[in-house]
């Protein structure tokens, strides 16, 4: 059997008398962008925090490559790399003298720390900025630099908790990119509440909720999930609702002002067609008809019902 390069075995954290999460467990054996997908508060960074080293679980392991984070904390921590939601940047110190330090903390063999630091510079694309002092840097390269350290030894494992908050739609797209570059031969984990970050870098997900996990899978299978189930329509001539209600495959029907209604469905194959020629048929005049995006709580509301299923 395959040997997991992640495995988080029943993970709970109790913060005082509250847990954050509860029982978390998955198995990561291939490389890819692994998104932990959750609301705030949810719990994505206590599991991460753990998942690094930097949080001792309430109960529960980590493994990375098989290797006990409990038991063997430094050989464990020594294959994972970390950019927490604060990237723990040194602002005065120039990025290469920032690097040498994180190579040098990370236990790189002297006489390997100043190729170790060339080699993630040219991989971030920060090389021609190295002797500029962190705090000048603009945020999306202060972002770069925060990826440079957490993969300066070369880890198996790279962990992101949040890592594009605070930046500008251009810098996100380069820093979606890198990570999808460093995903080629690491695993990538990174957290995000961020619905469209998921559905574009990452091949996997993991869905917390209320500290529990509640969807694990690939990105097409959630697509099943954040399908829409409801439509609106409005029809010149309408029918009494309950005429609407018999249109096949519609559950419910609700009016929403003026001549629209909100119908939900059980079976989204061919639904618009259906109304399309019953209301032909019955003389109804649609004059629109449009699927509703889920939001976010509802998919979460909706995943939750899922689980307890
Ligand atoms: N140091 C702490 N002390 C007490 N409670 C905490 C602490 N850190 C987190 N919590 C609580 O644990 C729960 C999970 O928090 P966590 O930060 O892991 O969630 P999150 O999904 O990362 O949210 P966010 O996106 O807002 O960072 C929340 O209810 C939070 O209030």
């Amino acid at each position: 059997m395959e040997t997991p390069i992640v495995k988080v075995e029943n993970l709970s954290h109790r913060y005082n008398i509250q847990w954050a999460i509860r029982d978390i467990n998955f198995e990561i054996t291939r490389n890819g962008v692994y998104g932990l997908l959750g609301s705030n508060g949810a719990g994505k960074s206590t599991t991460m925090n753990i998942m690094c080293g930097v949080l001792k679980p309430t109960e529960g392991n980590v493994y990375i490559n098989d290797i006990s984070l409990q038991d063997h904390p430094i050989a464990a921590k020594s294959q994972i790399g970390f950019l927490p939601q604060q990237a723990p940047l040194y602002m005065d110190m120039t990025v290469n003298e920032y690097l040498t330090h994180c190579a040098r903390m990370r236990h790189i063999p002297p006489k390997n720390i100043s190729e170790a630091v060339r080699r993630v510079m040219t991989y971030c694309d920060i090389t021609h900025f190295e002797k500029r002092v962190i705090r000048n840097l603009s945020g999306g390269y202060q972002q770069r630099v925060g990826i440079a350290q957490a993969i300066v030894h070369n880890p198996s494992v790279v962990i992101f908790d949040e890592p594009t908050n605070g930046l500008d739609p251009n810098q996100i797209i380069e820093v979606r990119h890198l990570i999808q570059e460093i995903a080629r031969d690491k695993t990538v984990i990174l957290s995000t509440h961020i619905l469209r970050e998921v559905q574009s870098i990452c091949n996997y997900i993991y869905m917390i909720e209320q500290g529990t996990l509640v969807f694990s899978g690939t990105i097409e299978k959630f697509y099943n999930y954040i399908e829409p189930n409801s439509l609106i329509i409005s029809l010149i001539s309408a029918p009494p609702m309950e005429e609407l209600r018999t249109i096949p495959g519609v559950t419910s029907v609700e009016e929403i002002g003026g001549t629209r209604y909100r119908l939900r469905f059980s079976e989204r194959q061919d639904i618009t067609t259906r109304i399309a020629e019953t209301s032909v048929a019955r003389g109804w005049r649609l004059n629109e008809l449009r699927l509703e995006k889920s939001s976010l709580d509802s998919i979460f509301a909706e995943l939750s019902r899922y689980k307890q299923s």
